[in-house]
């Protein structure tokens, strides 16, 4: 597939010296669907505003359908829809008219046809004469992305769709993402959550401090993350694991009160049940049982263990 944003060596500092991005490098494919995934101030926000022109980097360059973002940042911001994390619109406005504006902007002549079918791609069809105040959370998130959508972009930049919403309209979201994508358009989204990168990527970018730790399939990712937990609460205390539980790779922790077990949730065989069992035998008697995902946070951490390591 070919390239249709190029970033090389992107850097950015702001004036208070704060360095937001540390020479990223990334080339998104036409037509996939790109999660850009990392914690609050990782530099997601900013890399998006790059990429669209509303911040100004400090180094390195970007490509946009084969456009310099500098040199020809009209040719540039012509491919590209933005659906920014705040809604902004007049909520005055009726919802044709906003996502008629919206087309106007670019400089593009009026066609009706394609603001309608945009509108009735997103469901807003039925509510094009509505006030925008008169309208859902979830459909005032769909006018924003039918605005970003009403110039015919080619590449559609999502910063957060879904944060803040509840789990009903994340699912829509991701639904109503999906069938954009069927329409050809490529779409890069931002999110702090792994579930969202999951459901929706071809691809995953983890991002962390400014610099962009991995790209990698998602399938393969999720191999790398499918990481839970296992926390046994023992019945009583031991003082060290017992040799019988060698295979397992098991850590003592509480006072000697748990027993910690990180099992790949891909795997075949977890061990869990293997490692009850055993438990059993040994007549190693347990109070609690409880698994917890791993938080984006572990993951990072043991990125960059393997990063050192490496
Ligand atoms: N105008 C600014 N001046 C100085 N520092 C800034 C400015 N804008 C952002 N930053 C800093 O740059 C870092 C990256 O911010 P950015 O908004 O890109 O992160 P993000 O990954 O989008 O986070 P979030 O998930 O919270 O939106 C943060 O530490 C932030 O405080």
């Amino acid at each position: 597939m070919a390239s249709i944003i190029d970033i090389q060596g992107l850097t950015k500092r702001y004036a208070s010296g704060f360095e937001a991005l540390k020479g990223v490098d990334l080339s998104i494919e036409e037509g996939e669907i790109f999660a850009l995934l990392g914690p609050n101030g990782a530099g997601k926000t900013t890399m998006i505003s790059i990429i669209c022109g509303i911040a100004r980097a400090t180094g390195g360059s970007v490509k946009v359908a084969g456009h310099d973002i500098v040199r020809d940042y009209r040719g540039a911001r012509d491919a590209i829809g933005l659906v920014p994390q705040e809604l902004s619109t007049d909520q005055f406005e009726r919802v044709i008219d906003t996502v008629t504006f919206s087309r106007g902007l670019f400089g593009k002549p009026r066609n009706p046809a394609h603001i309608e079918k945009v509108l009735r791609d997103l469901s807003l069809w039925d509510k094009r004469n509505a006030k925008i105040l008169e309208l859902s959370g979830g459909m005032k998130r769909r006018v924003m992305i039918a605005k970003a959508l009403s110039h015919e972009p080619r590449i559609l930049f999502l910063d957060e769709p879904t944060a803040g919403v509840d789990v009903e309209l994340r699912r829509d979201m991701w639904k109503l993402i999906g069938e954009l994508r069927q329409t050809g358009v490529t779409i890069i989204l931002t999110t702090h959550y792994i579930e969202e990168a999951e459901e929706m990527a071809d691809r995953v970018g983890v991002i962390n401090r400014g610099e962009l730790m991995l790209v990698e399939d998602k399938t393969a990712l999720m191999k790398k993350l499918g990481k839970k937990t296992l926390t046994v609460v023992l019945a009583e205390r031991l003082a060290a694991v017992p040799v019988e539980l060698a295979e397992w790779d098991v850590t003592l922790k509480g006072d000697g009160q748990e027993i910690e077990y990180i099992f790949d949730t891909q795997a075949e065989r977890t061990g869990v049940s293997s490692l009850l069992r055993r438990l059993g035998d040994l007549g190693i008697g347990y109070k609690d049982l409880n698994t917890a995902q791993s938080s984006l946070e572990d993951i990072f951490v043991s990125l960059v263990h393997q990063e050192k390591a490496a």
